[in-house]
């Protein structure tokens, strides 16, 4: 099968792009294979402090190893107080008999935090949610410089916890690593009974007692959440890098299948450790085609905004620059085959019954919109994960996969819920942002309206409430970016605006800020570049400006006299946050990059050392690891 010509094009783009960039990174990369310190070469000292709370038998495996004997590395982002991340809570144990299993030892090299953004959703702790990414990073970091791991175990799996752990690992890129999921919650309370219930809150139609029980009724168990949101995105794009193992983003928490698939995966994680015959470090499955991939399978299923930030941060962490355009362009071409909810009533559970990620990959791989030769954690390609995983005693069984059983949630390529793919770019004299267009209604997507601005969502929350809202608008909530809060998610908004919506009236939102991939269904241009804080347009608006925001063409504009909107002031700069730990990000906050260049500052900072040292990089390494030997 040929490939298709805006794919190639693309990944070709990415990869003149990245070209001294992912140089600089392998070599980097080459340099910690050959010359960082490792079991092997530890010194006595460092190495008894290594083994000093270790069984003696496994002391002495890991001071005489033998030929083949790997090291395995757990990162956990355990805690109990996540429903996604309370099932690893046994992991470190399963995985040790696992491991045991194929001869190989395990140690559980860092904890990292896992924060839940449903839990900080409208609170000052979501000004932190993005940042906590770059914590992540560095967690996943610290752990793996004891240098102690021939492969690590990466445990993780809700929004910003999967992109941190990759951010930092890529720096460990020498190394076999492979994601374990732990699965999605069973299907409470459906998502679109929860919404409803909840636009009943905001009219006060019903009370606190009923609220509260619909939430419970909806998040109700371990396991990620039921919707098709950041968490669960993170998981299908794992998938489509070959980062874990084939189908088993979606298999439910705690069950026989789930637990068979992380013992194959431990396995397969042996059989591709430094030291075994065929070692498949994660600097080889993280490349331009993998990443292209991911974007396109984002594209195909409707995925989560958060995305459009989180792939190119990963990307950036091994030497790749991906941008808006790329998305954009593979969007044009790519059909939207998934409608999961925000999308439509279905959850996750009922995509994966429906054919799931091997479905949707088998249809990709058949007209050429994926990548087929670079390799993945299953020792082969892509085309692996076009195969549904099944039980067979206590062992995962791959037979290939089916045509779709389900096509109000999955279609097959003659038949996508749009040619199209599911986010759109927008841009435009107010600067350019991603829209979900295939979350929102055909006779929703074009909106001509005043402007109404505001600098927090407890400020639309009130204008709503008190009427102000009652007319055709675009919302435009500002100060929301990167460097003025940390870019929080506004999800709180979406009842209210739909609210708005129900009333009959035509509303857009529009922000510099984020949205949480639960969000859907309400025309929304977000992650506005520059943001406001930075002197983007956004910061001149006023209200009663006329706005296009317009889904077909993607134009975002304010239709004032140009020469006018220019020489107006920049409404003044926002004050940092304090309270609730957020000063400890200031550092974050002031050098955060755009969103559209991941909105890392550690990554930033990171990438302007690099470069300085540049050209002699490889050099200066050899000779500090001839020096060192
Ligand atoms: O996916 C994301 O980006 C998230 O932030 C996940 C959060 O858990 C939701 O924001 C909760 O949203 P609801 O379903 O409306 O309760």
């Amino acid at each position: 099968m040929s490939l298709n010509p805006v794919l190639e094009r693309v990944t070709a783009r990415i990869a003149r792009r990245s070209e001294k960039s992912r140089k600089l990174y392998l070599d980097l990369m080459a340099h910690n294979l050959k010359y960082a310190p490792n079991r092997k070469t530890l010194p006595c000292s460092n190495m008894a402090h290594a083994v000093a709370a270790e069984p003696e038998k496994v002391k002495e495996e890991l001071i005489h190893p033998a030929p083949h004997h790997p090291n395995i590395g757990i990162i956990t982002t355990y805690n109990d107080m996540l429903s996604a991340h309370q099932p690893y809570e046994h992991y470190p144990e399963q995985i040790r008999l696992f491991a045991r299993e194929k001869g190989a030892t395990v140690q559980v090299a860092a904890g990292a935090p896992a924060m839940c953004d449903g839990v900080t959703q409208g609170q000052e702790g979501m000004d932190m949610s993005l940042f906590s990414r770059d914590v992540i990073a560095k967690s996943t970091a610290i752990g793996l410089s004891h240098c102690m791991y021939d492969s690590v175990a990466l445990l993780g799996v809700c929004d910003k916890i999967v992109p941190g752990l990759l951010m930092g690992a890529l720096r460990f890129g020498h190394l076999p690593q492979i994601l374990i999921p732990a699965g999605p919650m069973p299907s409470g309370m459906p998502n679109e009974e929860k919404s409803k219930i909840r636009k009943l809150f905001v009219e006060g139609k019903v009370g606190l007692e009923e609220a509260m029980h619909a939430e419970m009724a909806s998040y109700h168990a371990p396991g990620t959440c039921t919707f098709y949101g950041t968490a669960n995105t993170n998981q299908m794009v794992a998938e489509f890098m070959g980062l874990m193992m084939p189908d088993s983003a979606f298999i439910i928490t705690n069950t026989p299948l789930r637990t068979a698939m992380t013992r194959a995966g431990i396995h397969r994680l042996v059989d591709i450790s430094l030291g075994s015959d065929k070692p498949l470090p994660l600097m080889d499955l993280v490349n331009e085609k993998s990443v292209t991939n991911a974007i396109v399978g984002l594209m195909a299923t409707g995925g989560s905004t958060n995305l459009t930030i989180h792939l190119i941060a990963i990307a950036r962490a091994a030497g790749l620059v991906v941008d808006w355009d790329d998305y954009n362009a593979l969007s044009e071409v790519v059909p939207d085959l998934a409608k999961i909810y925000p999308s439509s009533p279905t959850d996750i559970n009922g995509f994966h019954r429906a054919g799931g990620i091997p479905t949707v990959i088998k249809e990709l791989a058949s007209i050429g919109l994926l990548h087929t030769d670079c390799p993945t954690i299953s020792g082969g390609s892509i085309l692996d994960y076009a195969q549904r995983a099944t039980l067979d005693g206590q062992n995962v069984k791959y037979v290939p996969a089916a045509p779709t059983t389900d096509t109000k949630t999955l279609r097959p390529l003659s038949d996508p819920f749009s040619k199209t793919g599911g986010l759109k770019l927008f841009k435009g004299n107010l600067g350019r942002g991603v829209s979900k267009v295939s979350a929102v209604a055909p006779d929703r997507l074009v909106t001509k309206a005043p402007a109404m601005i505001f600098q927090t969502q407890e400020d639309v929350m009130a204008a709503q409430r008190e009427g102000k809202l009652d007319q055709d608008t675009v919302v435009v909530v500002r100060f929301q970016g990167p460097r003025a809060n940390g870019m929080p998610e506004l999800h709180k908004l979406i009842p209210v605006l739909a609210v708005q919506m129900d009333k009959g009236y035509k509303i857009a939102l529009v922000t510099d800020g984020r949205l949480s991939g639960a969000s859907g269904f309400v025309p929304a241009v977000v992650h506005v570049c520059p943001e406001a804080q930075r002197g983007g347009p956004l910061a001149k608006l006023k209200n009663g400006d006329m706005m296009l925001v317009d889904g077909v063409t993607g134009d975002l504009k304010v239709l004032v006299d140009e020469a006018e909107f220019n020489a107006r002031p920049d409404a003044p700069k926002v004050r940092p946050d304090v309270g609730t730990g957020r000063e400890l990000f200031s550092a974050n906050r002031r050098y955060a990059p755009s969103a559209e260049e991941g909105a890392s500052s550690m990554e930033a900072l990171m990438i302007e050392d690099i470069n300085e040292v540049g050209d002699d990089f490889a050099g200066e390494f050899n000779s500090v690891g001839k020096a060192m030997r």
